[in-house]
């Protein structure tokens, strides 16, 4: 039998996803810009990820700026791998808050059940099951203990962290495997559909009724049945709007790349006193490294098999009912990021890091092709009410770290006199990206995922959420593409 074709753009996380499941019914081709090279074991190792973004020139990742309003230029990476940012993100995998997707699942007609289904076909907790996107709850060390009883003794419970709706404080789930941290790539165990890598889709080819019929990348054209756009917000947003620029696109202006968000994330820096039994051993001491590396290389559990991020909780800061800010520990340091004008929190003595995400900003912003330049701007804290619920997270973190048993590690908060004299200076001057952009697709598309007024163009990733489930975004990528997959393989299969 001649099965019908699928082109997918993009082989990042939603892209992955959508293949393997489309491969039961058609003939899927993925096209994917980037090379899968020889991605390195040390990689492979949860930590060790971090020390990518320090390398310059970096043939594994490509860095963006977002420009601040005080000037200062934030990095923003974008994976050169198939398997797309979920190669190289941090990891850490929250499903999100149920009240959340609701509207979500509404807008393109599923089902809880739909979501549910999706998650049990695709994640497993503590067990290595081929094909699915292996999670585990992080170790816990006694930074981890403390910061849980802390949290306890002023009244948050001990919850499950992957769905909770109410104040909770828990470990975090990550994504590994016995040895390495894994990703959507996990699926291609049962891969039957076809990547063609390193070859860009610059152009969406259309027939004379306005069907998608195939695409042109940089070296040849495809055809096809139907074309899946899944570039990632950035990569969704600019082969669009590039287009559209021909004056006669098939593509229309439909708020492409309007109303972007991230997560902005901000960190309350501790200096420790006393030597951790924590990644900082990793960062700290060369033998200590190369012991706890052939310890993890032979599956005897190490802080390696996490991320760095272990504990966290869930607050409703504002007390209007709605859980609004996630704290996390991180029990490692990133040089370059913490610090003001550029300076670098010191990770030679021994420290750990509050970090703080609040869960569902209002900033957004946009991507824009003007005059042949690409602008990714997601505004962050444009809007008072982000800078407020900072601010509060801020008093909060310092408040949690003065009471014990926390307090019993605290050597010195790291510029506690900034913090609490001029928060929004420490805000303005010390906030990163958190890597999770969304958005920019969302009021283009049909509850069907298609691009409005183009027959036969589907668009899911990232770009298509016009809300945050979650206080991370992978899986909810994960299970929207799957959910996508199974709607499209009923309705076209
Ligand atoms: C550094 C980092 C850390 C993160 N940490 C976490 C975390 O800990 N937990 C969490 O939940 N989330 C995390 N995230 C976020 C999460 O990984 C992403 O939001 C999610 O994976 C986005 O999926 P996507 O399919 O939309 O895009 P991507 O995975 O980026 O996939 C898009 C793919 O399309 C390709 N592409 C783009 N344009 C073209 C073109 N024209 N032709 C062909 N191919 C093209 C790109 O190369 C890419 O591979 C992190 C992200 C980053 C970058």
């Amino acid at each position: 039998m001649n099965q019908k074709k699928v082109i997918i753009i993009g082989g990042g996380t939603a892209g992955i996803v959508i293949a393997n499941r489309l491969q039961e019914k058609f003939a899927v081709t993925v096209f994917e810009k980037s090379e899968y090279k020889a991605y390195p074991l040390l990689y492979r190792v949860p930590l060790m990820i971090g020390i990518l973004f320090r390398r310059k020139n970096s043939e594994y990742v490509h860095k963006t700026e977002f420009d601040l309003a005080n000037g200062r230029k934030i990095p923003f990476y974008q994976s050169n791998l198939l398997g797309g940012a979920s190669v190289m993100n941090g990891a850490v995998h929250v499903f999100g808050f149920l009240s959340k997707w609701i509207p979500i699942l509404k807008r393109f007609g599923f089902e809880v059940s739909d979501l549910n289904e999706s998650h049990e076909l695709l994640y497993s907790e503590n067990k290595v099951v081929k094909s699915k996107i292996t999670i585990k709850k992080a170790p816990l060390n006694y930074i981890d203990n403390s910061f849980l009883e802390t949290l306890k003794s002023r009244g948050i419970p001990l919850d499950n962290m992957s769905v909770s709706e109410k104040e909770a404080c828990g470990p975090i789930f990550n994504t590994v495997r016995t040895f390495f941290r894994t990703s959507v790539l996990s699926v291609l165990g049962k891969k039957k559909f076809k990547t063609i890598l390193n070859e860009k889709v610059e152009r969406i080819l259309f027939d004379e009724n306005g069907n998608a019929k195939g695409v042109k990348t940089n070296r040849s054209t495809y055809d096809s049945d139907f074309v899946i756009l899944s570039a990632g917000v950035i990569g969704s947003c600019s082969l669009l709007l590039q287009q559209q620029l021909d004056p006669n696109s098939q593509i229309k202006d439909l708020h492409i790349g309007k109303e972007i968000q991230d997560h902005t994330n901000l960190r309350v820096n501790v200096f420790a006193n006393h030597p951790l039994n924590s990644l900082n051993e990793v960062y700290a001491s060369f033998w200590k490294k190369m012991f706890l590396g052939i310890k993890h290389f032979l599956g005897i559990p190490t802080v390696m098999r996490g991320t760095g991020a272990t504990s966290a909780a869930y607050l409703d800061l504002d007390r209007d009912g709605e859980i609004d800010t996630r704290i996390q520990i991180l029990q490692f340091s990133e040089s370059g990021r913490h610090g003001s004008k550029g300076s670098v929190f010191n990770t030679s003595e021994p420290s750990f890091s509050i970090s703080i995400n609040a869960i569902h900003p209002l900033s957004k912003g946009y991507v824009s092709f003007n005059n042949g330049e690409l602008k990714v701007d997601p505004k962050f804290l444009s809007t008072e009410s982000d800078v407020t619920l900072l601010k509060l997270a801020i008093k909060y973190c310092i408040e949690l770290l003065k009471s014990p048993p926390i307090w019993d590690h605290v050597k010195e908060i790291d510029q506690l006199d900034l913090m609490e004299k001029d928060p929004d200076k420490y805000i303005q001057e010390t906030m990163y990206s958190g890597h999770h952009l969304i958005g920019g697709l969302h009021n283009s598309i049909t509850s069907d995922f298609e691009l409005k007024d183009c027959k036969g163009l589907y668009v899911c990733d990232a770009s298509v959420f016009d809300r945050f489930v979650a206080s991370n975004i992978h899986s909810s990528v994960v299970l929207l593409a799957d959910m996508f997959a199974k709607k499209f393989l009923i309705k076209q299969g």
